[in-house]
């Protein structure tokens, strides 16, 4: 149920948005979460703060042409929605697929807004991206495509202003491409504007694997929380992408056995655990379906085409594939087969209906936008390192993430215990990270 002020706020959303159901979807979780903050701040609701926080501060949507091998001109779209810039240059990342449009990069830069105001650092939310499908293009393919895509976008970055990284069908690779065209074009070395770099140009140790790592530790705390641990427990992680794989690396250190993953073909399951080495090479050096790793790990795996992966049996779920990918049903049978904690890689991953599963069944629910924090607040760490022409260990890097992770996750708890609802994360992660937001809306003018 919507307070009645945000009511009329959300039909606002609707009427001005027309289609863009993934963009509704996410609005309307958050201001279902922030009712309880206007009684206290009545400030927010008479500066109109939240109708200011719904509408992008800029959409840019343009044409992306490009020329496959064969000689043939292709044209995609892009978008770079820039969304709130209260707390900082606007930050989010890129991702290239072919169900890519307005409603889904708003829904994303939504969602930054107030994951990058929880991990406390000098961040706005921002998104972009486009409906090219890289399944299948060649290396030089990727090359051209990211070249058009930056010779557009190129204007609108900078790093404070604008800076972009990477999300799916967006890695190291691509973000080098994107990185040289921008430097070639402005003809200026300008690390800080795109992060997600390579280590030998300007990247920072850990960012490859800190969503996942980063997501893992927030799983550790919630587990923590409730006296137990990973230790021992049966995990399924979606997706087999750069969250999955580094999700699944970080919960098997952690004493975890992951038994399986999936990608948009079917899920593979392995008892034993998911033998991680074999992962990477399948899907980071080859780039094929995870029914080859499968075939590969001889008889210990086995692959199921075209079925939810949420059916295997496990006491931790990671949904670490794309948004909307678990649904009512799939939160029912994880519930009836013993889930205590879910904590989403992926941004959105859960519908709206397995979200009330979760909560009225008591599971500790880490949403994304608290659980998979990890990855854009080492972004923001590869900024810093840039801006101070320095770069630090792993072992440092990584120390950093855990504390924001464990910083994130007792303010989540506390904001929550504040609004009389305590354990419920998607209420604590939606008022704290709406909270500094408005704040800096209110301290900065009519912005
Ligand atoms: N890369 C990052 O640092 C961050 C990513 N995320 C989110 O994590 C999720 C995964 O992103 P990445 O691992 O970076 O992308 P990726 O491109 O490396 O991997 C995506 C994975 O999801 C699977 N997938 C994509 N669409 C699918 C569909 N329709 N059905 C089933 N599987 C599908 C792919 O097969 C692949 O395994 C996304 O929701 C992204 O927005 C969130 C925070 C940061
Ligand atoms: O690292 C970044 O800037 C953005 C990561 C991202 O796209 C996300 O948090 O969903």
């Amino acid at each position: 149920m919507l307070h009645e002020k945000l009511a009329s706020v959300y039909d606002n959303v609707l009427r001005r948005n027309p289609g863009e159901t993934e963009f509704h979807q996410a609005v309307r979780e958050v201001l279902e979460s922030i009712g309880p903050v206007l009684g206290k701040h009545p400030e927010y609701a008479e500066s109109k703060i939240i109708e200011r926080i719904c509408e992008p501060e800029r959409q840019i949507i343009f044409r992306v042409p490009w020329e496959d091998d064969q000689g043939e001109v292709h044209i995609n779209r892009g978008f770079r929605v820039e969304f709130n810039s209260a707390l900082g240059p606007y930050k989010g990342g890129l991702r290239f697929h072919p169900s890519v449009y307005l409603g889904i990069v708003k829904f994303l830069g939504f969602e930054q807004i107030f994951k990058n105001s929880l991990t406390g650092l000098p961040i706005g939310g921002g998104k972009g991206g486009s409906d090219f499908d890289p399944k299948g293009r060649s290396e030089r393919e990727i090359m051209r495509f990211c070249q058009s895509f930056m010779t557009e976008l190129y204007r609108h970055l900078g790093e404070y202003t604008d800076v972009p990284a990477g999300d799916i069908g967006v890695g190291g690779r691509e973000i080098g491409y994107l990185f040289g065209q921008y430097k070639r074009i402005t003809n200026r070395y300008e690390s800080g504007v795109i992060t997600g770099k390579g280590i030998g140009y300007g990247g920072a140790q850990v960012r490859t694997e800190a969503t996942g790592y980063g997501c893992a530790f927030f799983v550790e705390e919630m587990l923590k929380a409730r006296g137990t641990s990973f230790d021992g427990k049966r995990v399924v992680v979606s997706g087999s992408g750069n969250v999955a794989i580094y999700t699944i690396e970080k919960v098997q250190q952690l004493g975890g056995t992951v038994v399986a993953c999936s990608d948009s073909s079917g899920y593979v399951v392995d008892d034993k655990g998911i033998d991680l080495d074999l992962l990477k090479q399948v899907k980071e050096v080859e780039r094929q379906r995870v029914d080859v790793y499968a075939k590969r790990r001889g008889g210990e795996a086995a692959f199921v085409a075209g079925r939810s992966v949420w059916e295997v049996p496990c006491e931790v779920a990671m949904p670490s594939a794309t948004q909307n990918e678990l649904t009512g049903r799939d939160a029912e049978i994880l519930v009836r087969n013993g889930c205590i904690a879910v904590g989403e890689g992926a941004n959105m991953p859960t519908m709206p209906e397995g979200v009330r599963v979760f909560r009225e069944a008591g599971v500790a629910f880490g949403l994304g936008k608290a659980a998979n924090a990890g990855g854009v607040a080492t972004s923001a760490l590869e900024m810093q390192q840039n801006a101070s022409r320095d770069s630090w260990s792993f072992e440092f890097s990584e120390r950093r993430l855990q504390e924001i992770m464990q910083d994130i996750h007792a303010r989540c708890l506390a904001t929550a215990d504040e609004y009389g609802m305590p354990g419920d994360y998607v209420a604590g992660a939606n008022i704290d990270g709406f909270k500094r937001v408005a704040d800096a809306i209110l301290a900065l003018g009519l912005i």
